[in-house]
C-alpha cells in the first residue's frame, strides 16, 4: 500500500506547542504512520459528521487526541492540529479550505474561532452601542472578495462595529485577509489596499479553484504550510517552537525582503519595535544568498556581540548551515577590530569599553588645576566631535562642526580642550590601548585607501543601524563597493540607547527613495504596545538620515490584558510583589524562561534575582554573550541586555525617579544643555526598549517616586 504525503498548516505549530510533553513524541509517530499507510486501522482515518468541508478528517494520534486533516488530493493530507478528543470534533466541524482568488494559494479558515470572536460584541440594536453602523460599510462584499478576502468572512465582517473588535477578528483570519482588513480598519481606500497589499501578494497565474497541485507550489501556499515528506525535518520544525520557519512574511515585507530587481544602491527600512525588521534583514540575507556568485562575501552586522550571535543562531534556523558559510555574522566593533588587526598584526591596539574610557576622562578631567570641562563632556566631545569627523589636528578642530553640541567654545576654549584630546590620545597609546570607536575610525581610513577589488563584502545587511557610530558608518561604506545592493540597512531611532547619532548621507550612503517604513507589530499586544508609546510622551526622533520619524500608523493585531503599572512603599516590598507576579504568571501557563525581569542597573537586577530565588523560584541572571539553557528559570537582566529580545511576560523593576533616568548617565545640563536632552532621550528609550520585548504581559513597579516617564500614565 503506498503511503501518504503530509503538510504541516501553519496553524499546526499553535496546537502542537500547546500539548504535553508526553503527547508531543507520539504526534511524530502518528505522522510517521500515516506517511506508511494512511488507511491502517489504528489512525481510523475518517471524515467526521457534519463538517462543513467535506475534505475534513479526523484521526487518532493517542487514546485522548486526535488529529484534524484535511485531504485535498489522493493520498496528500494537511495536518491542521493535534487537539483533545472533542476539542478536535468542534475543530473539524468549522474549518475550511480553499484557494484564494488572489494570491492563488491553499488558505485555511477557521468559522469557528473567526465567529467566535465576535461573541463579545455590542448588537447592532437595542445596546449601548445599538446605532453603531457596521464597522465597514463602505466596503461592498465585491471589493471584499476582489482584495483576496474569501466569501465566507465577509458575514462576519458586517457584525463588526468597533476598532477593538477588528483587532479580535484579524487574529483569526487567512494572512491576506488579515492585512486587507487592518489596512481598511485604518483609513485606507479600497484602491489603495489593492496597490499597497492585494497587488503585492498576487499571483500571475490563471488561477484554477479546482486546481490544488499548481495551487501548492505558489509562494502564498509555501508560506502558510510547511511542504515537507521528510520526517527528520518535521522533527526539527516541531522541536523548534519560535524558529524562522514560522515567520511568513507580510506583503510589505516581503516586497523588501525579497525583491528581485535589485535596489540601485543603498536601501533603508524603519519601523517601531515587534514590525519585524530583524526577521526582514534576515530574509533579506537569504535572498542575497541565494543569487551570490562564488567567491563573494555577505556581511550581516549590528551593534552588540549578543545581538551578533542572535542573528548566527536565526539565519542558522532560516537557511541552515549552508546559509551561514556564505555570510559573515559580527558586530560591528569585531568588524573594525579585524580591519585594523589584518593590517597591523600584532602591533594593533587593545580595545577598552566605553565604560573603562568614561572613567579615564572623569580622572583626565579632574588632574585639571582648573576644572573648566566636565569628563562627561569631554568624552562627548571626543566622540562626536573629534572620532566622528576623524579630526587629527588643531586646525581641524578649530574648523569642525559642532552641530549637536550644546556648550559653545570660543578660540581659547577649543584650544584649551584640544590640549587635553591630545593628552588623553597620548596616555592611550601609551598604553598601546584604543577605544573601539577610535578603532573604528582608524579601520575607515584603512578601509578608504582601498580599490574597488580589494572591498571584503559583495553585500552588507545592518541591523540595529541606529545604534552605529558615524566612523562606523565611514567604515560599512568603505567595506563594500558602491553598486547596487551594496547596502542594506534596517532601524529604529526610538530604541537607540547608545549615544551615536548620525545621518546616513553624511557618510555618502545615499538612501532617497529606497527607503519604506513597517507598521505592523507582530510581537505586542495593542494595550502592551499604548502603555509602552505612552513612555516616549512627546519626544521627537530622526529617520536616520537626519529627519524626523513618526510612528503613524503602527498598530499591532495582537490584544491582551493591560499593563500594571504599581508603586510599592518599599525595595522590599516590590521585590516580594514580584515573586508574586512570577508565580501567578508561571500558573497561568508561562515556563519560566518565557518571563523576563528587568532593572536599569545590575544592581537592581541582582536583587531582582534574589528576591526570586529567596521565593524558591527559579531565576538565572543573563550576563553577557550567554544564553541561558530553559531550565534555568526566569530571565533577569538589565535594560541594555534585553535589547533585541522578546518573552511572553516582561516585569520592569526599580522603575523609580532615581533610577530612571540614571543620574550618573546624564550630562549635567549646565555643562551642555543638548546632551543632557540626548542623555534623557537615550534613558528614555531604554525603559521604551524593555516595555516593547513583552509579548502578553508586561508589569512596571518602583518604590517611592515613579520615574518622571511613567507619569502621564500613572493613575494613583
Ligand atoms: N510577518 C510576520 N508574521 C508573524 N510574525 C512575525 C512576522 N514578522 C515578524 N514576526 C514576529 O514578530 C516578532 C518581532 O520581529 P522582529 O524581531 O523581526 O522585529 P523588529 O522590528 O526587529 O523588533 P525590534 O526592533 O523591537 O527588535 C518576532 O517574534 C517575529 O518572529
Amino acid at each position: 500500500m503506498p503511503g501518504a504525503k503530509v503538510i504541516m498548516a501553519d496553524v499546526f505549530g499553535k496546537s502542537y506547542d500547546a500539548l504535553d510533553g508526553s503527547v508531543q513524541p507520539q504526534v511524530l509517530q502518528f505522522i510517521m504512520k500515516m506517511q506508511r499507510d494512511p488507511d491502517s486501522n489504528g489512525l481510523n482515518l475518517k471524515p467526521p459528521k457534519g463538517a462543513k468541508d467535506k475534505r475534513v478528517r479526523t484521526a487518532r494520534v493517542t487514546d485522548n487526541y486526535r488529529a484534524v486533516l484535511m485531504h485535498y488530493a489522493e493520498r496528500i493530507y494537511y495536518l491542521v492540529a493535534v487537539l483533545p478528543h472533542d476539542d478536535a470534533y468542534d475543530l473539524a466541524a468549522n474549518i475550511l479550505f480553499d484557494i484564494n482568488k488572489v494570491t492563488g494559494g491553499i488558505e485555511l479558515i477557521n468559522l469557528g474561532s473567526l465567529y467566535g470572536t465576535l461573541s463579545g460584541q455590542p448588537k447592532a440594536a437595542g445596546s449601548a452601542e445599538g446605532t453603531q453602523p457596521s464597522f465597514f460599510a463602505g466596503v461592498s462584499d465585491a471589493d471584499f472578495e476582489r482584495l483576496g478576502v474569501h466569501p465566507s468572512i465577509i458575514p462576519a465582517l458586517r457584525e463588526i462595529r468597533s476598532e477593538d473588535a477588528v483587532l479580535g477578528i484579524v487574529e483569526t483570519m487567512p494572512k491576506l485577509a488579515r492585512d486587507v482588513v487592518l489596512c481598511l480598519a485604518d483609513g485606507m481606500s479600497v484602491e489603495e489596499v489593492w496597490e499597497q497589499v492585494s497587488s503585492l501578494a498576487a499571483t500571475e497565474d490563471k488561477i484554477d479553484p479546482q486546481d490544488y497541485e499548481a495551487a501548492i507550489e505558489r509562494p502564498a501556499t509555501k508560506e502558510a504550510f510547511v511542504v515537507t515528506g521528510d520526517i527528520a525535518e518535521f522533527g526539527r520544525i516541531l522541536t523548534e517552537p519560535l524558529s524562522a520557519w514560522r515567520i511568513f512574511l507580510h506583503p510589505a515585507q516581503r516586497a523588501l525582503a525579497e525583491r528581485k530587481t535589485p535596489y540601485k544602491g543603498p536601501a533603508r527600512v524603519t519601523g517601531g519595535p515587534g514590525t519585524g525588521k530583524t526577521v526582514v534583514a534576515l530574509h533579506r540575507v537569504k535572498a542575497l544568498a541565494e543569487r551570490l556568485p562564488p567567491g563573494q562575501a555577505i556581511l550581516l552586522t549590528t551593534f552588540t556581540t549578543n545581538l551578533a550571535n542572535l542573528l548566527k543562531s536565526h539565519l542558522k534556523d532560516l537557511g541552515g548551515a549552508q546559509l551561514l558559510a556564505k555570510v559573515d555574522v559580527r558586530n560591528i566593533d569585531k568588524v573594525a577590530y579585524g580591519t585594523v588587526k589584518e593590517t597591523f598584526g600584532p602591533e594593533a591596539p587593545s580595545r577598552l569599553k566605553d565604560s573603562e574610557i568614561l572613567n579615564r576622562w572623569i580622572e583626565l578631567a579632574e588632574e585639571q588645576p582648573v576644572q573648566r570641562y566636565d569628563g562627561r563632556f569631554l568624552n562627548a566631545e571626543w566622540k562626536q566631535v573629534v572620532l566622528a569627523q576623524d579630526i587629527r589636528s588643531r586646525d581641524e578642530y578649530f574648523a569642525a562642526n559642532r552641530a549637536g553640541r550644546g556648550r559653545r567654545l570660543n578660540r581659547p576654549e577649543r584650544a584649551q580642550v584640544w590640549s587635553l584630546i591630545e593628552e588623553f590620545e597620548r596616555r592611550l597609546d601609551r598604553e598601546k590601548a584604543a577605544s573601539v570607536i577610535q578603532l573604528a575610525a582608524q579601520a575607515a581610513r584603512i578601509a578608504s585607501g582601498w580599490s574597488d577589488e580589494e572591498r571584503p563584502y559583495r553585500h552588507i545587511v545592518v541591523d540595529e543601524a541606529q545604534d552605529l557610530h558615524a566612523a562606523h558608518w565611514k567604515l560599512l561604506r568603505a567595506l563594500v563597493p558602491e553598486q547596487d545592493d551594496d547596502l542594506f540597512i534596517v532601524g529604529d531611532a526610538h530604541q537607540r540607547i547608545y549615544d551615536n547619532r548620525t545621518s546616513l548621507s553624511a557618510h555618502g550612503i545615499n538612501i532617497r527613495g529606497r527607503s519604506k517604513r513597517l507598521t505592523l507589530n507582530y510581537r505586542t499586544t495593542r494595550q502592551i504596545l499604548a502603555a509602552s508609546l505612552n513612555l516616549l510622551g512627546d519626544s521627537k526622533f530622526d529617520d536616520l538620515d537626519g529627519n524626523t520619524e513618526q510612528l503613524r500608523g503602527y498598530r499591532s493585531v495582537l490584544s491582551g490584558a493591560s499593563p500594571e503599572t504599581v508603586r510599592y512603599r518599599s525595595p522590599a516590598e516590590e521585590m516580594s510583589a514580584l515573586a508574586k507576579r512570577v508565580e501567578t504568571w508561571q500558573q497561568e501557563g508561562i515556563k519560566p524562561q518565557e518571563i523576563a525581569v528587568v532593572g536599569r542597573t545590575h544592581a537592581i537586577a541582582d536583587s531582582a534575582v534574589q528576591a526570586l530565588r529567596d521565593a524558591k523560584l527559579d531565576a538565572v541572571k543573563v550576563e553577557d554573550y550567554r544564553v541561558p539553557d530553559p531550565d534555568e528559570g526566569v530571565h533577569v537582566m538589565t535594560m541594555h541586555r534585553i535589547k533585541g529580545l522578546e518573552y511572553r511576560a516582561v516585569a520592569i523593576v526599580g522603575a523609580s525617579d532615581q533610577n530612571m533616568p540614571l543620574p550618573s548617565a546624564l550630562t549635567p545640563e549646565t555643562e551642555d544643555r543638548l546632551q543632557h536632552a540626548a542623555d534623557l532621550r537615550r534613558e528614555q528609550s531604554l525603559l521604551f526598549v524593555s516595555a516593547t520585548r513583552a509579548r502578553e504581559q508586561l508589569s512596571v513597579t518602583w518604590s517611592g517616586r515613579p520615574s518622571r516617564f511613567l507619569e502621564p500614565r500613572t493613575s494613583r
